[in-house]
């Protein structure tokens, strides 16, 4: 069965002090979207490129799921260091999920800009950043997830079917 592991990167989160509102906002738009069966592996890291870089390696080559969502960890502060824990595991990186997610995102606030946030492979697992705030979910899932099945498609990944009242994936003839 197809795994979607869930990475929640925040220190504040990870540390209790708020609740992590966007990994379970990315689990409940998952379940909307998608219509072919798959379990979740949720994980919740603090900030920092070792930490984040364990964590995505524990999900590509242990569990081995098929997609990594991360949230959180994108922008410029000190603190915020997953674009370099991406270039750490990533074997090929996909430039195209952050330009259109930040082209997309600037609809809804001027500071989308600040996020670095990226997509990549490592081994048959698609890793893709999504910024930290919980409202920036939607937004950047319904911009770039159409694409998502056809590139598991093409790592050897499983195989992802939406729902096509919510969201209909594309995949080339
Ligand atoms: N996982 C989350 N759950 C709920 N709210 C979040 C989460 N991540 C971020 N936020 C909210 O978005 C704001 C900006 O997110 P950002 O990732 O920049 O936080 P931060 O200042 O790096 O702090 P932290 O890493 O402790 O979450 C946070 O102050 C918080 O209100
Ligand atoms: N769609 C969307 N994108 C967004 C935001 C948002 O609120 N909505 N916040 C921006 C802000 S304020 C920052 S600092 C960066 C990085 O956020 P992160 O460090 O939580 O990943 O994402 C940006 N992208």
């Amino acid at each position: 069965m197809v795994q979607i592991g869930i990475l929640t990167i925040s220190d504040r989160a990870s540390r209790g002090v708020y609740e992590d509102k966007s990994g379970p906002a990315i689990q409940a738009w998952l379940e909307r979207v998608v219509a072919s069966p798959w379990t979740p592996v949720y994980r919740i890291v603090s900030d920092g490129r070792k930490e984040v870089a364990e964590s995505l390696v524990a999900l590509c080559d242990q569990d081995k799921v098929d997609l990594v969502l991360t949230t959180g960890g994108t922008g410029p502060a000190p603190r915020d260091e997953t674009p370099e824990a991406m270039a750490a595991v990533l074997e090929k990186e996909l430039m195209g999920f952050g330009e259109l997610m930040r082209r997309i995102s600037l609809e809804q606030t001027p500071t989308a800009i600040l996020s670095r946030q990226t997509a990549g492979t490592r081994g048959r697992t698609l890793i893709v950043n999504l910024p930290g705030k919980p409202s920036s979910i939607d937004i950047s899932l319904k911009a770039v997830f159409p694409a998502i099945p056809y590139c598991l498609d093409l790592i050897g990944a499983g195989r992802i079917e939406t729902n096509p009242s919510e969201l209909v994936a594309f995949r080339p003839a």
